[in-house]
C-alpha cells in the first residue's frame, strides 16, 4: 500500500466570531494556507502510479480555484470559516475525483496551525 500526496497554497481573507480576541478576529482579516491532500492505493501494475500527479494536480487545481483570493465567508458550504471547515469542504469537492483519498490537512505556517480531516462527515453543521 502506497500513500501519494500533494500540497496547494491558498491566500484568503475570513471573519470569524470568536470568544477570545473577539473584535480583531471579526474584523475582515488574511492568512497564507497550504492545503496536504493524501490518497491511498496500489500502484497500477502497466503505469506504475497510484494515480498520475497531472490527474492529481488537475483535480486540486479544482479546489483550490473555490478558495484561492477568496472572502471564505462567501465560499458556498464551507460554513464558519474556520481550518476545521476548510479541511472538510476540501474533502468534499475531491472525494468524488480521488479514489483511495485518505486525509486532507489544512496547515497555517505562519502560526503553526495544522487541522486534519479524515473523512466527510468531519465537518460542522454544513451537509456533507
Ligand atoms: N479551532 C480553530 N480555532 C481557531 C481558528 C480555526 O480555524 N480553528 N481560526 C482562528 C482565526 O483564523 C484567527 O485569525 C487566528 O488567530 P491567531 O491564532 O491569533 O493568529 P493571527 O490572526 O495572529 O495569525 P497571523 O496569520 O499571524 O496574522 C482562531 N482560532
Ligand atoms: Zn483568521
Amino acid at each position: 500500500m502506497f500513500e501519494l500526496s500533494k500540497q496547494f497554497r491558498f491566500e484568503a481573507a475570513h471573519t470569524l466570531h470568536r470568544v477570545i480576541d473577539a473584535e480583531p478576529s471579526r474584523r475582515i482579516h488574511g492568512h497564507s494556507y497550504r492545503a496536504e491532500v493524501v490518497i491511498r492505493g496500489r500502484p497500477d501494475p502497466v503505469t506504475g502510479m497510484v494515480l498520475d500527479l497531472g490527474l492529481f494536480e488537475r483535480a486540486l487545481a479544482g479546489a483550490r480555484d473555490g478558495l484561492d483570493h477568496r472572502l471564505l465567508d462567501e465560499v458556498p458550504d464551507l460554513g464558519p470559516a474556520t481550518m476545521e471547515n476548510l479541511a472538510a469542504w476540501i474533502w468534499r469537492r475531491l472525494a468524488g475525483q480521488l479514489p483511495g483519498l485518505a486525509r486532507v490537512t489544512v496547515h497555517r505556517d505562519s502560526t503553526g496551525d495544522i487541522c486534519t480531516c479524515f473523512g466527510p462527515d468531519a465537518g460542522s453543521g454544513v451537509a456533507a
